[in-house]
C-alpha cells in the first residue's frame, strides 16, 4: 500500500500548476493522497479558492493518478487556503489589493465591488475599503447607503457586511450628501484609521477602491500598509488610456507590483439583435503595454441597475455576459496573487 502511495505521490509531483509553472507536490498543495481497493484519493489545497484553472488541474491530477499502475479510478476533492503575502499587509489580512484609475467614471468602484463579491462567491473571506473619499459609491452600490459605522468594545470601527463582504465607507461615517474635503496629513490620518483602526479579522483579500487619479490617497496608503498589488480598471479609448498610463507609472514609482489591467464598457452587444458594437475600442487597452489582461467587461445596462439597487451585479445577474466576465477577472487576479506570492517562497514547501 505504501508502495502504491509512493507510486502516486511520484505521479502527482509530473503535475505542474499550469500558473505557479511549479508541481503541485513541491508546493505544498497534496493535502491528502492515497490509494483504496484500486482508486486513488487525492485532495488538491488550491491557493486560492478563486482558482481560475481549477477544472485543468482536476484533470491533470486525475490523469496522472490512473497511471500508476493498479489504479483505476480517481477521486478529486479540493479545500483552499490563500498563503499571505511575505510580509502581510495587516494583522490577520493576507493581501491588500488596490483597484485604480487613471479616469473617473470609467467604472471603477464598480468592479472593486463586483471583484469583491465575485471572490467571495467562490468562497474567499473578502473586504472592501472604500478610499474613493471624495466620491464614495461602495455603501450605495451594495445597497448600504444608510448603515452607521459602529466602534466595538476594543473602540475599533466595526466593518459593515452586505452580500458576503465586509465593507468601509467613508459614506458610512459621514451625515449622508454631505461633501468631505479632507487634504493631506488628515487624509493619510483617516486612511490610516480604516486600515488599522478598524476590526477587519481574518481577510484572504482586503480590496481598496482608490479615488479616481494619482493623488495623497494612493501615496498615503502604499505608505500605511505592504500592499501586494494594483489592479488598472480603464475604458479603451485612448483619452482613458492617457490617464490609466499615469496611474501605472505613480503604482511604478510607489513599488506597488501592477496584477493586472481590466477594461470596462469594452464592448456593447444590443439587446435586441445581439450585434456587437465596439463603442470604444474594444482591446485598446492592450497598449497600456506590459500588463497582464485580467479580462474584458462588456456595457451592460443591468451592471448599471444592479449598482443602483445595491446588488451587485455578479449576484443579481449571475449569467449575464457582464457578471460572468466579473467573476472570470476576479479568478484571474486572484491566479495573480497567487503567482506573486509563491514566486517569493523557497523552491520547497511541505512535503507530505
Ligand atoms: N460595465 C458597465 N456597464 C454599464 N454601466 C456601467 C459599467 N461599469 C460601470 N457602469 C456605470 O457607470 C457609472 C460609473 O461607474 P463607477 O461609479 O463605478 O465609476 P468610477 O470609475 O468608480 O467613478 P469615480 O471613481 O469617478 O466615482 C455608474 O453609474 C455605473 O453603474
Amino acid at each position: 500500500m505504501r508502495d502504491m502511495r509512493d507510486a502516486l505521490m511520484a505521479a502527482l509531483s509530473t503535475v505542474n500548476d499550469p500558473e505557479l509553472h511549479r508541481d503541485l507536490v513541491s508546493l505544498g498543495m497534496i493535502e491528502h493522497a492515497s490509494v483504496d481497493a484500486g482508486v486513488a484519493h487525492v485532495k488538491v489545497n488550491l491557493t486560492t479558492p478563486a482558482c481560475p484553472l481549477k477544472g485543468q488541474i482536476e484533470h491533470d491530477v486525475r490523469a496522472a493518478a490512473l497511471t500508476v499502475p493498479g489504479v483505476q479510478g480517481a477521486v478529486v476533492t479540493f479545500g483552499a487556503m490563500v498563503r499571505a503575502a511575505a510580509q502581510p499587509a495587516l494583522p490577520g489580512v493576507k493581501h491588500v489589493l488596490l483597484v485604480g484609475s487613471g479616469k473617473g467614471g470609467v467604472g471603477k468602484s464598480s468592479v472593486a465591488v463586483n471583484l469583491a463579491a465575485s471572490l467571495a462567491l467562490d468562497g474567499a473571506r473578502v473586504g472592501l475599503l472604500d478610499a474613493d473619499v471624495y466620491g464614495p459609491s461602495v455603501a450605495h452600490m451594495l445597497g448600504q447607503s444608510g448603515a452607521k459605522v459602529t466602534a466595538n468594545e476594543e473602540r475599533k470601527m466595526r466593518p459593515l457586511d452586505a452580500h458576503g463582504v465586509r465593507f468601509i465607507s467613508m459614506a458610512n461615517l459621514s451625515p449622508a450628501g454631505q461633501a468631505l474635503v479632507w487634504r493631506g496629513p488628515m487624509l493619510h490620518s483617516a486612511i490610516q484609521q480604516f486600515l488599522k483602526d478598524a476590526a477587519w479579522g481574518e481577510l484572504d483579500y482586503l480590496i481598496v477602491d482608490l479615488p479616481p487619479g494619482t493623488g495623497d490617497v494612493q501615496l498615503s496608503l502604499t505608505q500605511t500598509v505592504q500592499v501586494t498589488g494594483a489592479v488598472i480598471v480603464t475604458t479603451p479609448q485612448d483619452v482613458a488610456l492617457i490617464d490609466a498610463t499615469r496611474a501605472v507609472d505613480m503604482f511604478r514609482k510607489a513599488s506597488v507590483p501592477v496584477l493586472g489591467v481590466i477594461e470596462n464598457m469594452s464592448y456593447f452587444v444590443a439587446p435586441d439583435t445581439g450585434v456587437t458594437y465596439d463603442l470604444f475600442g474594444r482591446g485598446g487597452s492592450r497598449k497600456l503595454g506590459d500588463h497582464t489582461p485580467l479580462g474584458e467587461i462588456p456595457l451592460e445596462v443591468s451592471v448599471r441597475q444592479d449598482a443602483d439597487a445595491g446588488t451587485p451585479a455578479v449576484i443579481a445577474h449571475p449569467d449575464s455576459p457582464a457578471a460572468l466576465a466579473l467573476r472570470q477577472a476576479a479568478r484571474a487576479l486572484a491566479g495573480q496573487v497567487s503567482v506573486r506570492t509563491l514566486a517569493h517562497l523557497p523552491d520547497q514547501l511541505t512535503v507530505v
